[in-house]
């Protein structure tokens, strides 16, 4: 049964007691969950909030925006910019990144979140979240530019992701663990319900879109072929097949009962590395999974290595079960990067 204790008491333990992080970065998560409660009133409005459907209007990625995504970022945005903790943000629904205006009280951090992840999801009432991950400003320069922001994964000082589910659910790292917190509708309090999170080394689930199966590099395609074959295959067991359409709760299954998921790079767009975006999809849940005992890579590398070169970079990813991770990376070894 784990501890009882809320959100803020749990970032004071890490603060006070084991010195894991600065006041600055305590509070500006508090800001973040707090964003997250407010977008999960949203979120459970549907209808009857009018923010269903989509909004008329497209991201930098060329991708249509529902209402939600744009809601979620406004909110974000809203609550961050004048906590005094930030430098900066970026979003998947921001073409560039945002400074905190100056007459707002500037702080070091930079912040980077997906603001509603599982977009496809909104209008049927599945599962869906937002994901952030924290960087630290580097240097003393004054100023700030999307320069600032493209720092490999490892560098993250924080990250995390909200789950709008049966539960609202708020899973968080900051390099000591991961942590997950319960929101108590009638009391308004995150609530720790999990720490110390551990995901199993092996698995018998898989996560992937199979319907571009035609579509994959031949690792991958081997690894999948591998895990259908069941009992009477190389790998001697019979696997079952999840796929929600939305990586934060297809992570979250992973965090709470193992897994492996992968949202590989295929030959139709050769010179696209992957669909997922590396800054707040991909380095957020890597980390998160790092700290819970599994691998991240790219099927070459840890994703957490990953220099930036732009903002909204995509990525190919495997993440989740220690063993399953590292067999599939290992089926990457003879094919070029
Ligand atoms: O519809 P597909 O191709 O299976 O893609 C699902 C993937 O796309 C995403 O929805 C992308 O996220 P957004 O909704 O933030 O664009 C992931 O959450 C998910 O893993
Ligand atoms: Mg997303
Ligand atoms: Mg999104």
């Amino acid at each position: 049964m784990p501890r009882r204790i809320s959100l803020t008491q749990y970032l004071v333990e890490q603060q006070r007691e084991h010195g894991h992080i600065p006041g600055q970065l305590r509070l500006l998560i508090e800001v973040v969950a707090r964003a997250c409660k407010r977008i999960a009133i949203s979120v459970n409005k549907g209808a009857l909030g009018d923010v269903l459907g989509t909004a008329g209007s497209e991201n930098v990625q060329g991708e249509v925006q529902k209402k939600l995504d744009v809601i979620a970022n406004e909110v974000l945005v809203e609550a961050n910019e004048w906590g005094g903790h930030l430098a900066a943000m970026a979003s998947e629904e921001m073409d560039s990144i945002h400074v905190v205006p100056n007459r707002y009280p500037q702080g070091e951090y930079l912040l980077l979140f997906d603001p509603l992840d599982g977009s496809s999801n909104i209008d049927v009432n599945v599962s869906i979240g937002t994901i952030f991950s924290v960087l630290r400003k580097q240097g003393h320069t004054r100023g700030v530019s999307e320069e600032d922001f493209l720092q490999p994964g490892k560098h993250q000082a924080a990250a995390g992701y909200c789950v709008y589910g049966p539960q609202t659910t708020l899973v968080l790292t900051v390099g000591s663990g991961v942590a997950m917190f319960t929101l108590d509708r009638e009391t308004g309090s995150w609530l720790l319900t999990e720490e110390g999170v551990q995901i199993p080394e092996d698995t018998k689930e898989f996560a992937i879109n199979m319907s571009n199966m035609r579509h994959w590099a031949p690792p991958v395609k081997r690894y999948i072929d591998e895990c259908l074959q069941g009992k009477e295959g190389p790998r001697g067991k019979d696997f079952n097949m999840r796929w929600v359409a939305s990586m934060v709760a297809d992570v979250h299954r992973i965090l709470t009962r193992g897994g492996v998921f992968m949202y590989p790079w295929d030959q139709r767009e050769p010179d696209k590395p992957g669909k997922l975006r590396l800054m707040y999809e991909a380095n957020p849940m890597a980390f998160l999974v790092e700290q819970a005992g599994g691998r991240a890579t790219n099927g070459h590398e840890r994703i957490l290595d990953i220099v930036p070169k732009k903002l909204h970079e995509r990525v190919s990813v495997m993440l989740g079960s220690r063993h399953e991770v590292e067999r599939v990376t290992g089926y990457h070894a003879d094919t070029p990067a």
